[in-house]
Formats: C-alpha cells, sequence, structure tokens
C-alpha cells in the first residue's frame, strides 16, 4: 500500500474516476463498474476497481481541498501506475449563464491556492489545463449522449466560505463559469507526473441565485457527469 491509500499492487486501473467524495466513489462503483471490489478504505477514503464496458477502471474518493486531492493524485500516478485521472466534482456557479445541476468541462483552472507559487518560487503564475485529448473525448461523448456540456475555466479555490463575493463576479467577468476546490492541484500534479487529467462538474450551488442541491443529490444524483467521465475514460 501507499501511505494513504490501501491497494496492493495491480489492484488500481490505469484509468480512474476522482470524485472528492468518497460515497460517490461508492455509488459510481456500485451503479456502473461490474465485478466492483473495494481496495482501500484507509480514512474512509474509499477506492474501487471493476470494469466498465469491458474495460478495468477504478473510482477513488480524494477528499475536498487541493492538500487533500493532490495526495491521491500522487500516489495514484506514482505508486500504482495510475495514467488518466477524471474528477467528476461539484461546482457552484459563478455566472447567470449556468443552471442548477449544468455540466461543465474545465478547460483550466485559476486558483487562489499557494502551492504553485511555492512551486515556482513565487516567480511564476504557472496555468493548470486539462489534457486535451481527454477534453475533446469527453465534448464529443457529450454530444453523442445529447448532453449540453459548458467547457470553459474554473477556479480552484482554498474556502468553500469567502469573504470575497466581489471576487467571484470580477472572476466572472474574465469568463470563469464556476467554482470549486481541486482542479488546479490535478491538473498541476498530472502534468509535473506525466499524466493525463481532466475535471467534470455538476453545478451544485448558485452564487448568483442562491439555489443549492441536497447532500444526497449530491451523493447520488450526477448521473450525466459520471457517464460523461466513463466514456471518456474507456475511449
Ligand atoms: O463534490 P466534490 O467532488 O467534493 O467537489 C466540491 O465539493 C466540495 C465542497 O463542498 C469540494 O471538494 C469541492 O471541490
Ligand atoms: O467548491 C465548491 C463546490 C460546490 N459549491 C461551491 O460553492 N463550492
Amino acid at each position: 500500500m501507499s501511505t494513504h491509500i490501501g491497494a496492493k499492487p495491480g489492484e488500481i486501473a490505469e484509468r480512474v474516476l476522482m470524485p472528492g467524495d468518497p460515497l460517490r466513489a461508492k455509488w459510481i462503483a456500485e451503479h456502473y463498474l461490474e465485478d466492483a471490489k473495494c481496495y482501500s478504505t484507509v480514512r474512509s477514503m474509499f477506492g474501487f476497481t471493476g470494469t466498465y464496458q469491458g474495460v478495468r477502471l477504478s473510482v477513488q474518493g480524494s477528499g475536498m481541498g487541493m492538500p487533500s486531492a493532490s495526495i491521491y493524485a500522487h500516489e495514484l500516478i506514482n505508486d500504482y501506475g495510475v495514467n488518466t485521472l477524471i474528477r467528476v466534482g461539484s461546482c457552484g456557479a459563478l455566472t447567470e449563464s449556468l443552471k442548477l445541476r449544468d455540466v461543465v468541462a474545465a478547460i483550466g483552472s485559476a486558483t487562489d491556492s499557494n502551492m504553485n507559487r511555492a512551486r515556482f518560487d513565487g516567480l511564476i503564475d504557472y496555468a493548470p489545463v486539462a489534457d486535451f485529448g481527454l477534453l475533446r473525448t469527453s465534448v464529443e461523448v457529450a454530444e453523442r449522449r445529447g448532453i449540453q456540456m459548458r467547457v470553459g475555466p474554473i477556479l480552484a479555490a482554498d474556502a468553500f466560505y469567502t469573504d470575497r463575493p466581489d471576487l467571484y463576479d470580477r472572476l466572472a467577468d474574465y469568463g470563469v463559469l464556476a467554482v470549486e476546490m481541486e482542479s488546479a492541484a490535478l491538473y498541476t500534479i498530472a502534468a509535473r507526473f506525466k499524466a493525463r487529467a481532466l475535471t467534470i462538474l455538476t453545478v451544485s450551488d448558485h452564487m448568483k441565485t442562491g439555489e443549492r442541491t441536497t447532500a444526497e443529490e449530491r451523493e447520488r444524483t450526477f448521473a450525466e457527469m459520471v457517464e460523461i467521465a466513463l466514456d471518456t475514460a474507456i475511449a
């Protein structure tokens, strides 16, 4: 096992879906994978491997925020040979052009995290971006499935609760669609270790209208996003 994942060598597939919520990982495994086997319960951050349409695939919870997601992305790639990571998460919409439950693919990720500033000695504003091939495939899959998926930049924020909603409005002026808490770290770590990464999100909260989904919906009802991610992962 690695420091935070209790799998034996070979128990994790090369392609992994990564929700923040470990119970969403369980739900995805139970609903979409055949012969799903739980390979890790360390910290209750569940991971499962099974097959989807005959292709071996894993689902691993990553927790909330960039420090947690960084640990799982790092260990999946470096300790288990994972080469494809697709985050399936929830997000807050920053623009009225998005509705609750819309699906968003993150082409790039702005961030207020200090992790990349530290990585580049505060001298470079590194631009974390999605793998182009995965992004293109996800767009094709969404079109094929008749799902309207928005593609654009998002914000990966360190804090869920903000004192500066004015900055969300300013980001929206610059085309940033939504806020979540992991994508910048995921894209950066994947780039560093030559893996492919993509973030697909469902709008669970709306910053402009105040609407929100329930915790149960966040765990279970993001099927369109999950199905796009599964088809993209095995393409
Ligand atoms: O639904 P998940 O994947 O956890 O993603 C979002 O939800 C959490 C906050 O509620 C953060 O992890 C954020 O990125
Ligand atoms: O990070 C997140 C995730 C969902 N909704 C938000 O407002 N923020």
